[in-house]
C-alpha cells in the first residue's frame, strides 16, 4: 500500500531524511518513532505529497506521493491541527466533506458514526470552546471524511490527557478492522507499542532500527508492566495505598489480569510500564544520549516504574 525507496530530503547542506526505505502492507499500522528532529514529520509530509523529496520515490495506494489523485486516497493529520474555532464539530466536518464532494447523506452518516466511535460530545458547540482532546478528535474525524484507504497521523495522541490518549489510540487501532492502512509518528514508545504492527526508529534522518516494538525491545532489554487493580487476584500483592499489584512481562498477561479483575467484579485502575526507555534504546543504538530535552522529559526515570503511565477508561 505504501512503498518508500531511497527517499531523501535535504535543505541546503543539511539532510533531514537520508535514504529511507520501507514498505507498508494494506491494513497495517506502522509507526515512525524517534526524537525531535529525527525526520519523522519530513517523512510523513513527503508521503502526504506536501513536501517534494530531493531524491527517491514514495508511492501511496499505487500513486506517486506527489500525484494530486493520491489525495483522494489519503487522510492526513498534522502534528498541529488548528481548527476553525467559530465552527462546530458538525459544521466543520460537513464543510470538509463538501470539499471532497461527499454526497450530503453519506457525509452526515459518516461524520456521525465517526464521532460516535470517537465518543465525541458537544458536537454543536463552538470549537473555540471545547477541550484540546476534543479538538484532536475532531481533527481525527476530519482525516476520515473522504473515507480514505491510507491515514497518515503525525503524533495523534501527543500532549493529551490519559483518557483521551487511550481513546485516540484505541480508535487508531480499530481502523485496522476497516482495512485502513495507518502510518503514524510518535515520541512515545507505548503509543506505538499499543497499536503498531511494525515500526521504524529514526535518528538524525536515518532509519536505525526496524521491526515490531517487541522485537526491538527484545534486542535491547525487557519490559515489565505494573498492573494495579481494586480487587485481590491470583498473583497480586497488596500495596500501601490499599490497591493490589501484579508485575508481569507481556501484554497478554496484562489482558488476562484485566479479564480476571472484571470476572471478580472489580477493575484494573492503572497500568504502569517499566521498560527500556526510548532514550536507553537510543543509547544502545547510537552510543549517544538522545539530543531532545522534550523526549528526555517524556521518558524520565529508571528507578520507579513511571516511564509511562496510563489510566484506563474506568479508572476512578
Ligand atoms: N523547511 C526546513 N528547512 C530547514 N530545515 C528543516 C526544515 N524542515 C525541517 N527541517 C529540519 O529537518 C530535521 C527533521 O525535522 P522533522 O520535523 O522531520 O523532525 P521530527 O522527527 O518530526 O521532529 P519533531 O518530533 O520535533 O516533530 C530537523 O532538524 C529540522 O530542523
Amino acid at each position: 500500500m505504501i512503498e518508500v525507496s531511497g527517499l531523501r530530503k535535504t535543505y541546503g547542506d543539511f539532510a533531514a531524511v537520508v535514504d529511507s526505505k520501507f514498505e507498508i502492507d494494506r491494513g497495517e499500522i506502522f509507526g515512525v518513532v524517534g526524537p525531535n528532529g529525527a525526520g519523522k514529520t519530513t517523512t510523513l509530509k513527503m508521503l502526504a505529497g506536501l513536501i517534494e523529496p530531493t531524491a527517491g520515490t514514495a508511492t501511496v495506494a499505487g500513486y506517486d506521493a506527489g500525484d494530486p489523485e493520491m489525495r483522494h486516497q489519503l487522510g492526513f493529520l498534522p502534528e498541529e491541527s488548528p481548527l476553525y474555532e467559530d465552527m462546530t464539530a458538525r459544521s466543520y466536518l460537513r464543510f470538509f466533506a463538501d470539499l471532497y464532494d461527499v454526497p450530503h447523506e453519506v457525509a452526515r452518516d459518516r461524520i456521525e458514526s465517526t464521532l460516535d466511535r470517537l465518543d465525541l460530545e458537544y458536537r454543536d458547540r463552538r470549537l473555540g470552546d471545547v477541550s484540546k482532546g476534543m479538538k484532536r478528535k475532531v481533527a481525527i474525524a476530519r482525516s476520515l471524511v473522504n473515507d480514505p484507504d491510507v491515514l497518515i497521523y503525525d503524533e495523534p495522541a501527543s500532549g493529551l490527557d490519559p483518557l483521551t490518549t487511550n481513546s485516540v489510540l484505541e480508535f487508531t487501532e480499530e481502523l485496522r478492522e476497516d482495512d485502513k492502512t495507518v502510518i503514524f509518528s510518535a515520541h512515545n514508545l507505548y503509543h506505538v507499542e499499543s497499536v503498531c504492527d511494525r515500526v521504524v526508529i529514526m535518528n538524525e534522518g536515518r532509519i536505525i532500527a526496524r521491526g515490531s516494538v517487541a522485537d526491538i525491545r527484545d534486542q535491547y532489554g525487557d519490559t515489565t508492566y505494573h498492573v494495579y487493580s481494586d480487587t485481590a487476584l491470583d498473583g497480586t500483592d497488596p500495596t500501601a495505598d490499599g490497591r493490589h499489584r501484579a508485575v508481569v512481562e507481556t501484554m497478554a498477561e496484562v489482558e488476562a489480569i484485566q479479564a480476571a479483575a472484571t470476572d471478580a467484579g472489580g477493575s484494573v485502575t492503572d497500568i504502569r510500564t517499566d521498560e527500556p526507555s526510548l532514550e536507553s534504546i537510543f543509547l544502545e543504538l547510537t552510543g549517544q544520549q538522545m539530543p531532545s530535552p522534550r523526549t528526555a522529559t517524556d521518558t524520565e526515570p529508571a528507578s520507579e516504574p513511571t516511564t509511562d503511565q496510563h489510566e484506563v477508561e474506568d479508572a476512578p
